[in-house]
């Protein structure tokens, strides 16, 4: 079985089906990419992953556990985080205290020894801030440590999204729209991270607007459009997908018309 298998999920609004009985498996340290046009239900897909959304229907077994019914929390602590389509740091936490959010999912002292600062506590929060800085060296951006996150240039900005959702412990990593609003050179550079976390054994599951950093990067891609499954396949094969290509153009064209 694949490290996530996802059978079928389908989630309503109302009388909107966003997401309609869509399937897809990653398999551990792949990078794989969730690609459609906008409204195709992209993020209610990472969405129904985390446990924010309830599934109406379908199954999704992770690491060989059906997690659909857990809350976001026990998802996390099951080995899934994920960054936002739009920044969600702590703007005015220090970089290193926006990681350490990451690291509290998995606090053993409970809250007397919290109160009282017992040793337990002390060695714990120690641990912590080490494993923090490690992550922020990893990825390049312990330089920054102490300054606070909203003065960071926002590539970096991204990287320690990136990096809170790695201090939760987890091992799959979604990031949703992770290139938005780079610059070329910025887009590169993530790239090259993205990479990076695949070499450390993550494994990635993207859903990404900029064709370049998709085609580049991923090792497979699944594409939906109006909520439903439309293709699957090898960067190349997606490029040259006839269906693929009308779901885009066809879109572009309908909103070139409404203009
Ligand atoms: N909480 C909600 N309540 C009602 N409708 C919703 C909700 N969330 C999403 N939708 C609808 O579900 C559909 C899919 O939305 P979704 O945000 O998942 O698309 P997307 O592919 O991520 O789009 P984009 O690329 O623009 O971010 C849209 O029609 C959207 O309006």
């Amino acid at each position: 079985m694949a490290y996530l298998q996802v059978n079928g999920i389908t989630k309503r609004f109302g009388g909107i089906v966003a997401v309609d009985k869509v399937s897809f498996e990653v398999n551990e340290g792949e990078i794989v990419s969730i690609i459609g046009p906008n409204g195709a239900g992209k993020t209610t897909v990472f969405n129904m992953l985390t446990g924010v959304y309830k599934i109406d229907e379908g199954e999704i077994i992770f690491d060989g556990k059906p997690i659909h019914n857990l809350k976001p929390q026990q998802i996390v602590k099951s080995g899934i985080s994920r960054t936002f389509q739009n920044i969600r740091l702590f703007q005015d936490l220090r970089v290193v205290e926006n990681v350490l959010v990451g690291t509290h999912i998995r606090t053993k002292y409970n809250l007397l020894e919290s109160v009282i600062r017992s040793p337990k506590f002390r060695k714990e929060e120690d641990e912590k801030v080490f494993r923090a800085i490690e992550i922020l060296k990893s990825i390049g951006l312990d330089h920054y440590r102490d300054d606070y996150a909203e003065n960071l240039p926002y590539g970096d900005q991204r990287k320690l999204e990136i990096a809170r959702a790695i201090a939760t412990g987890a091992k799959l990593i979604l990031l949703d729209e992770p290139a938005a609003g780079m610059n070329p050179q910025e887009s590169e550079e993530l790239l090259q991270f993205i990479r990076s976390l695949k070499q450390k054994g993550y494994t990635i599951i993207m859903i990404e607007h900029d064709m370049s950093v998709v085609m580049n990067i991923s090792d497979r891609i699944y594409v939906i459009d109006h909520g439903k499954p439309i293709a699957s396949g090898l960067p190349a094969e997606i490029a040259n997908n006839e269906r693929v290509i009308e779901a885009y153009l066809g879109r572009g064209r309908k909103n070139a018309e409404d203009k």
